[in-house]
């Protein structure tokens, strides 16, 4: 079962993960991912595609040339779960 993290939750999985914020007003976690040029980020956001799918579990996210800018919370509760995290991690790791 999937539950809603507390804030002091999230704020300490701020501190695991690289460079993600919380999104002012909003239960979520975001990042911008910069890359040399765009077919580099888009591999990227075919290889998190690809987890995101295995996982059920899918980023917000926008992308314009060598940058994507990902949102990701977890709406069957309705902010932020472990699973967007464990996407987060992911995600820095794919880099
Ligand atoms: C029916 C499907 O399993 C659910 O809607 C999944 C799909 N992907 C999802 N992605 C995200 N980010 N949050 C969810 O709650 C979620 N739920």
């Amino acid at each position: 079962m999937t539950s809603k993290l507390t804030l002091k939750e999230i704020q300490d999985g701020l501190q695991v993960v690289e460079g993600w914020q919380l999104v002012v007003g909003r239960d979520a976690i975001s990042k911008e991912f910069r890359f040399k040029d765009f077919n580099r980020a888009f591999a990227f956001m075919t290889r998190v595609a690809l987890k995101a799918e295995k996982m059920d579990h899918h980023p917000e996210w926008f992308n314009v040339y060598n940058k994507v800018q990902v949102t990701l919370a977890t709406h069957d509760v309705d902010g932020v779960s472990d699973k967007d995290f464990k996407l987060a991690k992911f995600m820095d790791a794919a880099v």
